[in-house]
């Protein structure tokens, strides 16, 4: 993973500093968002709030309500703005790792009935391909040894800790949850190991963004 460049980044909820990193197995660009200082290193310093954010186009930039991840996204978000310090760090592993298209695939499987993970198993691929160990030199560079994680994943504060990443927290991120994603978030819950508080398919209110 090479360091290539910083610059700010301007939102309706801080001013972030956005850092590009460049894997060299494949050539992706992934993205570090800060705010405030973020280095674990020092006696009595508290772990910043982080998420490891994997790239989801539909959700996070088109609006798509089949999922959580761009509520999970801006709410990620605002909630670093609120304490003033946090790191988003954001993945380039569309799909649980298929890439964009395949996603649409599974999502054309997922309109005639499959689940999400029956739908990735038609596709031939294993329910979740994602590798996080590109998140330990991100992390590194900018000096975090120490996170409070928002994610409902348990699998990634596992793959996380095996990296050598201190989680000292799980923080819920229970985020818009409407009549388009229950069943896909109840599938999450039920096969995928997410820790939801509500997974049966109750009907909500749509939340806006
Ligand atoms: N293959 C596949 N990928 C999906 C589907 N829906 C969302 N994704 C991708 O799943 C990833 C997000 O995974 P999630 O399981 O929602 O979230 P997570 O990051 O593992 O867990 P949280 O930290 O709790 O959000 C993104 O890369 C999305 O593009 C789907 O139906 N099929
Ligand atoms: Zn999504």
């Amino acid at each position: 993973m090479t360091y290539v460049a910083s610059c700010k980044l301007p939102t309706p909820y801080a001013v972030f500093t956005i850092h590009g990193f460049e894997e060299g197995a494949t050539g992706k660009e992934h993205l570090a968002i800060t705010l405030g200082d973020v280095m674990t290193t020092g006696d009595g310093i508290e772990p910043p709030l982080a998420r490891t954010h994997s790239e989801c186009l539909t959700g996070d930039a088109l609006f798509s309500m089949r999922c959580d991840c761009g509520y999970q996204l801006d709410e990620a978000l605002r909630s670093i703005a609120r304490e003033g310090r946090g790191i988003l760090l954001y993945l380039r592993q569309e799909g649980r790792g298929i890439g964009l298209l395949n996603k649409v695939k599974a999502y054309a499987l997922q309109d005639k009935g499959a689940d999400t993970v029956e739908a990735n198993a038609a596709l031939g691929f294993a329910d979740d391909l994602r590798d996080y160990s590109i998140c330990k030199p991100m992390l590194d560079y900018l000096g975090v040894a120490s996170l409070r994680l928002m994610t409902n994943n348990p699998r990634k504060v596992a793959s996380l800790e095996a990296l050598g990443i201190n989680i000292a927290d799980r923080v819920p991120l229970e985020v818009g949850r409407n009549p388009h994603n229950t069943h896909y978030l109840s599938t999450k819950a039920g096969k995928l190991g997410h820790l939801l508080t509500t997974h049966q398919d109750d009907d909500v209110a749509v939340v806006g963004r």
